[in-house]
């Protein structure tokens, strides 16, 4: 017995299967044992579903075989022996079988769960072209609904409109098509998607030939996306006759356009693939994107019969998860991908940046420069767009401003970084300006004493965001913001007359874990020049702070407001599905407490791959909760413009995330109480 918290379960996803189990041509009753035993593996490994190919009890290339009486008589019997057998067993059976209804024969789907047919459903559309002859055999069952056909004694639903739904499993509706169903314009699936299905099942039997499997892997990609719905897809493999033709036994499993799992095609061994799907999120994307639940509108014709089943999906056993969650939700483990990530990105801001001064008729940038990740990227932007616009790199008009926690190596990298750009670089001391303004608010820091509170604080990035602004009046310019999404989150950046402001922010979308990526990918491109990359790689080493509160140790950003690795985390699985915090540190607990597990973004050195856990993922999530719902959202009410770069979002008002300024964060908190 463990805590329902580790449970997959507990979270929206269930555990599926996809089998291609040695079959013998012709001979059902071999084939269905083989068909058991793996059903019994799938069981044992914790699957709540369980898919076969087509036609796997009997045969798929069998031709007239088909019409053999013994041959359908001992498909029947196989049936009853599976229906047995599943008495002792968890997960759904979908396994291919031809049936006999009204005198005609049907290439069926049969659904079984605990000895009772949930379900029959017969293939729509039969391949009678080239190398497949399936009207020979079969006839279609396009127009069968609301029927029942008997089995081995048992009657089930039978007809191509028939949805299974849990009753105890929110969002879990199944729905099995055949092969060649899903070659079509308008797969059966696509209506059940439609009508609530979001697990669609395809039994197939498709002969091997070459540059065929990449057709099929786009199929279930792009039909599991437009369907916003997990796809499994099993084909015919070992044991099925090659007299004239030859079967891989691909099986994949889809979950929204994302390939999850495959099974080695062509393998001598039978092959059995799992994938835990996130139901949760199919359900949650399916009520963001309101066009879906219009085409559902739009496309009402098909009346599904909906046959409800207990799933009865155990939440007192932890069985991990089959799942690879990312760490960096925002930031590519591949290399080839983050790349051309970064590419995207970094043009999407700079591209932003042109159109906002070519429509403003304005050829000059203001921007503080700190020496610090953010500033410098926004600074590398700006010039990728200016040397676009043909523009001189002197109109960007960069400042250091050091105050009273500057260092020197922040200090000295910014003006490294400005001169090797080749941009206006300048110095201004803040110090005096905020001296006078401490004095003249009565702060005790203006009289020496070492109280180095927010208004402390405050007063520095007051002070310099007032300079930006009053430089860019003086000089037909526009002040560049540089806060990135993760700040903007987390409310860490000072309101109005602060760094909040600008005239347009490039970083605005552009999560703190991304960053450095992105400056690594710059420091990498030639466009720079060599002098270039030295400075950013030292910038990239230097600890994140905002240099605010003066004193032997530097003041460390994440100690306060959190790892960014987790913020970013909590940020993306929050806004982009909003998934509960339990859920989110479910996954954060799955991607994060074993730095040995998984895959890591090759940037990251050795010694920075950390792990973190329970404790510390729930305590931060917390942290992530209160800033975000409760006390940061003024902050982002009152945002200046800036590109949208991520799918994770942006957190502009006039954009994806609209929220109250006065929310109570109590219902986070509380679901925070569900975590161990
Ligand atoms: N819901 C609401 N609607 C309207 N106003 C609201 C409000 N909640 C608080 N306020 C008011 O807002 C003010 C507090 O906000 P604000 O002035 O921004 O100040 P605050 O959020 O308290 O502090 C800013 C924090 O950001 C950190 N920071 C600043 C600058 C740069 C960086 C960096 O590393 O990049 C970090 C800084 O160290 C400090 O801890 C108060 O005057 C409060 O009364
Ligand atoms: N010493 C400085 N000189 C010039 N500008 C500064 C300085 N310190 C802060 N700024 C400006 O204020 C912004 C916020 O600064 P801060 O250092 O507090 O946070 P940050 O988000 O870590 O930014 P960065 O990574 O650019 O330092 C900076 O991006 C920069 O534009
Ligand atoms: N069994 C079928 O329906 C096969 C037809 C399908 N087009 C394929 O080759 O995969």
């Amino acid at each position: 017995m463990t805590h329902p918290f580790f449970s997959l379960h507990s979270h929206g996803f269930v555990r599926v299967a996809v089998g291609g189990p040695r079959t013998r041509v012709a001979d059902p009753a071999f084939n269905v044992a083989r068909t058991i035993e793996m059903a019994r593996e799938a069981d044992a490994r914790g699957a709540s579903i369980v898919l076969f190919p087509e036609l796997g009890i009997s045969s798929y290339a069998i031709d007239d075989l088909l019409h053999q009486d013994a041959l359908l008589a001992a498909v029947e019997a196989a049936l009853g022996e599976l229906l047995e057998a599943s008495r002792a067993l968890h997960p759904i059976l979908a396994v291919g079988a031809p049936l006999r209804w009204r005198s005609r024969l049907y290439n069926c789907a049969v659904l079984a769960r605990r000895g009772e047919i949930l379900a029959v459903t017969p293939k729509v559309y039969l391949p009678n072209y080239r190398e497949f002859y399936e009207k020979r055999h079969f006839a279609s069952g396009a127009s069968i609904a609301g029927e029942e056909i008997d089995i081995a004694g048992r009657l089930a639903p039978f007809g191509s409109d028939v949805l299974l739904e849990a009753r105890d499993f929110a969002g879990l509706v199944i729905h099995a098509e055949i092969c060649e169903d899903v070659w079509v314009p308008i797969p059966p699936s696509t209506r059940a998607a439609l009508a609530g299905a979001t697990v669609l099942l395809n039994l197939s039997a498709s002969d091997a030939i070459v540059g065929k499997s990449d057709y099929r892997a786009s199929l279930c990609a792009g039909h599991s996306a437009r369907c916003l719905s997990a796809y499994l897809y099993s084909a015919a493999g070992q044991g099925e006759s090659t007299t004239d033709l030859s079967w891989d036994g691909e099986a994949m499993i889809y979950e929204n356009g994302a390939r999850l799992a495959s099974a080695e095609r062509f393998a001598e061994t039978p092959q059995l693939i799992f994938a835990d799907l996130d139901i949760g999120r199919l359900e949650a994307e399916r009520m963001r994107q309101g066009s879906f639940g219009d085409c559902a509108d739009v496309e009402a014709a098909t009346r599904f019969r909906r046959v409800l089943f207990d799933l009865e999906a155990p939440r007192d056993k932890n069985l991990g998860l089959l799942r690879e969650v990312a760490r960096f939700p925002f930031v590519p483990d591949d290399e080839a991908r983050l790349a051309e990530l970064c590419f995207e990105a970094f043009n999407i801001q700079s591209h932003g940046l042109r159109q906002r001064l070519q429509a403003a008729k304005i050829d000059r940038i203001v921007i503080g420069v700190s020496g610090g990740l953010d500033s410098t990227h926004a600074l590398l932007v700006a010039v990728a767009a200016f040397d676009a616009l043909g523009l001189p790199r002197t109109n960007i008009l960069a400042y250091t401003l050091p105050a009273f926690a500057t260092t020197d190596r922040t200090k000295a990298n910014a003006w490294r970084l400005m001169r090797a750009l080749g941009v206006s670089a300048e110095e201004i001391d803040v110090g005096p300006a905020c001296r006078q303004m401490l004095d003249d608010i009565g702060h005790p820091a203006a009289r020496g004493e070492a109280l180095y509170d927010v208004t402390y604080e405050n007063v520095q990035a007051g002070a310099r965001t007032s300079l930006l602004f009053r430089l860019a009046n003086r000089h037909d310019a526009i002040v560049l913001g540089t806060g990135d999404l993760s700040e903007i989150a987390l409310g860490w950046c000072t309101y109005g007359v602060g760094d909040q402001m600008s005239h347009y922010n490039v970083n605005a979308s552009v999560p703190k874990t991304l960053i450095q990526h992105l400056i690594r990918w710059c420091a990498r491109d030639a466009h720079f020049g060599a002098a270039t990359a030295p400075v950013l790689r030292d910038i990239l080493d230097t600890e994140i702070s905002p240099e605010l509160v003066p004193g032997e140790t530097t003041q460390r950003t994440e100690d306060v407001v959190g790892p960014y690795a987790l913020q970013d985390f909590n940020l993306f699985y929050t806004t982009r599905y909003g998934f509960t915090p339990s859920k989110t540190a479910f996954l954060a607990f799955h991607a994060w407490s074993d730095a040995a597990a998984g895959h890591w973004p090759s940037d990251i050195p050795q010694d920075k791959r950390r792990a973190y856990d329970l404790d510390a993922i729930k305590h931060w999530l917390g942290v992530f909760a209160r800033r975000f719902f409760a006390t940061s959202q003024f902050k982002r009410s009152a945002l200046p413009n800036g590109p949208k770069v991520s799918s994770g979002g942006s957190l502009s008002p006039r954009g994806d995330w609209r929220a109250p300024s006065d929310a109570s964060a109590n219902a986070w908190l509380a679901d925070l109480e569900e975590i161990p």
